[in-house]
């Protein structure tokens, strides 16, 4: 369904080029949740937004393709593309109140996006906001239609904008830490509901985060970005259970072990890399203790470490050491 190739994205900010992304590939289908993990200006939020065609004035796609059910999204206009993220993907981000009309009723809003992709009576697409909200999980939706946003819960929001998004109704969902804002029982439910989605609409989520536990818990396949390079993907229970790539592992390791809280919380050693001025070798190799001379000379390919075709079930990773 979506399928990113080779996607290279550079920002001009004063005099300087930041290069963000670095020939990401990664690809979704049809009915499967795909998580992109990272620390904090790895690129995941920029490569959702290219796939968008929401990337601000300042930035520059400098190499790639973004084939969308057959559509090459790059070439697209302003005009196709605002139908696009109209019509078929659907956008989900971490503060629910920038995709809520602050001082319009919630089943106003929904039957107003509702009609705009089906030619339903006022009166029909309001019931069937009321339904959309049932199938969101809230309860009383008949009353919460009749409310303000302000007037509801974090996660009761982020259920209503999860409506919005799914009203017309789309094939690919692009959620940004959509639960990252919520406290953990709230995740769990929201993150419940997005496999339902999924499972019984067929629809394709782009999950982002920067919590492997999200991954783990509605993730089917996940790829590892850092600094703007996609590192490992693969399944999520390949990769969480048996990781390649150093980087990947010292996720892992950092995540804290609830069963012995004595444990020292394990950090990642060193920085990100300058984006101005990428490394020419692998991009962790300044972070990596198994680094080498050849991991600071030349770059390593995302690729699979078993010569036999589909051995490891599409588990990639960029590393010359694995
Ligand atoms: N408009 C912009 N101008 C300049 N640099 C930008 C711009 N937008 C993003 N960047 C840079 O691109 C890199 C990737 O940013 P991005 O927001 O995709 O990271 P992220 O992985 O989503 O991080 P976070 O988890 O903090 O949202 C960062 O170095 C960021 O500073």
């Amino acid at each position: 369904m979506l399928s990113i190739q080779n996607l290279s994205v550079s920002f001009t900010s004063m005099q300087d080029q930041i290069k963000a992304l670095h020939q990401v590939s990664l690809s979704i289908d049809r009915g499967e949740i795909v998580g992109i993990v990272g620390e904090s200006g790895s690129g995941k939020s920029v490569t959702a937004l290219t796939v968008l065609g929401l990337l601000e004035r300042n930035a520059k796609i400098t190499e790639g393709e973004i084939i969308y059910n057959g559509q090459n999204v790059l070439k697209l206009s302003p005009k196709e593309l605002h139908a696009l993220r109209g019509k078929q993907i659907g956008m989900v981000f971490q503060e629910p109140m920038t995709a809520l009309h602050p001082t319009m009723k919630i089943g106003d809003q929904l039957a107003e996006v509702i009609r705009r992709h089906r030619n339903l009576s006022k009166k029909e697409a309001y019931a069937q906001a009321v339904k959309s909200l049932e199938e969101v999980h809230i309860r009383e939706p008949q009353l919460v239609a009749r409310k303000y946003p302000f007037e509801l819960s974090g996660g009761m929001r982020q259920r209503v904008v999860i409506a919005l998004a799914m009203a017309a109704p789309p094939d690919l969902l692009i959620c940004d830490e959509p639960t990252t804002a919520l406290d953990v029982t709230i995740q769990h439910e929201i993150l419940k509901l997005m496999k339902e989605l999924s499972n019984t609409r067929g629809t394709a989520i782009m999950f982002i985060t920067h919590d492997l536990g999200v991954v783990a818990e509605v993730c089917h396949r996940v790829a590892v970005m850092y600094a703007g390079e996609v590192v490992e993907t693969g399944e999520t229970k390949a990769v969480l259970s048996d990781p390649q790539h150093p980087y990947t592992r010292s996720l892992i390791g950092a995540l804290p072990d609830l069963t012995d809280p004595d444990q020292p919380l394990q950090s990642i050693a060193g920085e990100i890399p300058n984006l101005r001025n990428r490394p020419q070798g692998c991009i962790f190799a300044s972070r990596c203790e198994h680094a080498d001379d050849r991991c600071r000379r030349e770059r390593p390919e995302l690729k699979s470490w078993n010569e036999t075709a589909g051995a490891n079930h599409g588990h990639l990773a960029a590393c010359w050491l694995r």
